[in-house]
């Protein structure tokens, strides 16, 4: 497939999203990993490996629907966890994986399966969710380097409940999707908010422990 001016303007857009993401300090030590879609079909995703607050047009390639890079190069270790989300979301445009300290620290201090959010005014920023009473799961799945099964698991949730806005892999970090890279970026934000009010309830109150279903 030849690298077109789409794919170099998607790969100009996610190299400035990356920068801006390290600066925050969301994306430590090459980790972390983006992706845009190019068609029905394909993405681009950033390069395996690469630091991600200096990517370049070169850091990136193009791969189908099951993960199968289209251009030279070696795509993310966790391209899966990009495609199948664009698989099963033909709206998306948009995924981005981020390894905070906030999403690192509570995936990881939250023992249940999933992160219950309520009460947050924020939590209007996601899509269908138009009260701070409303209650938001953001589900939480171990940790797995075989990424193939990790994506069956999480593609068996998501058919049981689309609505999910994004979710924490424990120990690793988030995934959040959107309908294109500007939505993307603001979803992500308040997921970041959100954890980091978390975290700082539980620094308040230790011992119990909010927003934790067992
Ligand atoms: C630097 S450790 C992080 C990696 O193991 C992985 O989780 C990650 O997010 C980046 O992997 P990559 O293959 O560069 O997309
Ligand atoms: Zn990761």
């Amino acid at each position: 497939m030849p690298r077109d001016r789409r794919f170099y303007e998607s790969a100009t857009a996610l190299a400035a999203a990356g920068e801006q993401l390290h600066q925050r300090g969301w994306v430590p030590a090459t980790s972390g990993n983006f992706s845009l879609r190019l068609s029905p079909t394909t993405a681009i995703v950033t390069a395996s490996g690469r630091h991600k607050g200096k990517l370049g047009p070169d850091d990136f390639i193009a791969v189908d629907q099951s993960g199968t890079p289209l251009t030279d190069g070696k795509p993310s270790a966790e391209t899966l966890l990009h495609t199948q989300l664009y698989a099963r979301f033909a709206n998306i445009g948009a995924v981005l994986h981020c390894h905070s300290v906030n999403s690192t620290v509570l995936s990881l201090e939250t023992q249940g399966s999933e992160l219950v959010l309520t009460g947050y005014e924020v939590l209007k920023a996601f899509s269908g969710v138009d009260s701070h009473n409303t209650k938001v799961v953001l589900p939480i799945f171990d940790n797995d380097q075989t990424i193939s099964r990790m994506a069956a698991k999480v593609d068996t949730y998501l058919a049981a409940k689309p609505d999910c806005p994004a979710y924490l892999i424990r120990g690793h970090g988030v995934y959040c999707w959107s309908d294109d890279l500007d939505s993307c970026l603001d979803k992500l934000e308040a997921v970041e908010f959100l954890l980091q009010c978390e975290l700082e309830r539980r620094r308040l109150h230790p011992g119990q422990h909010t927003g934790e279903k067992q």
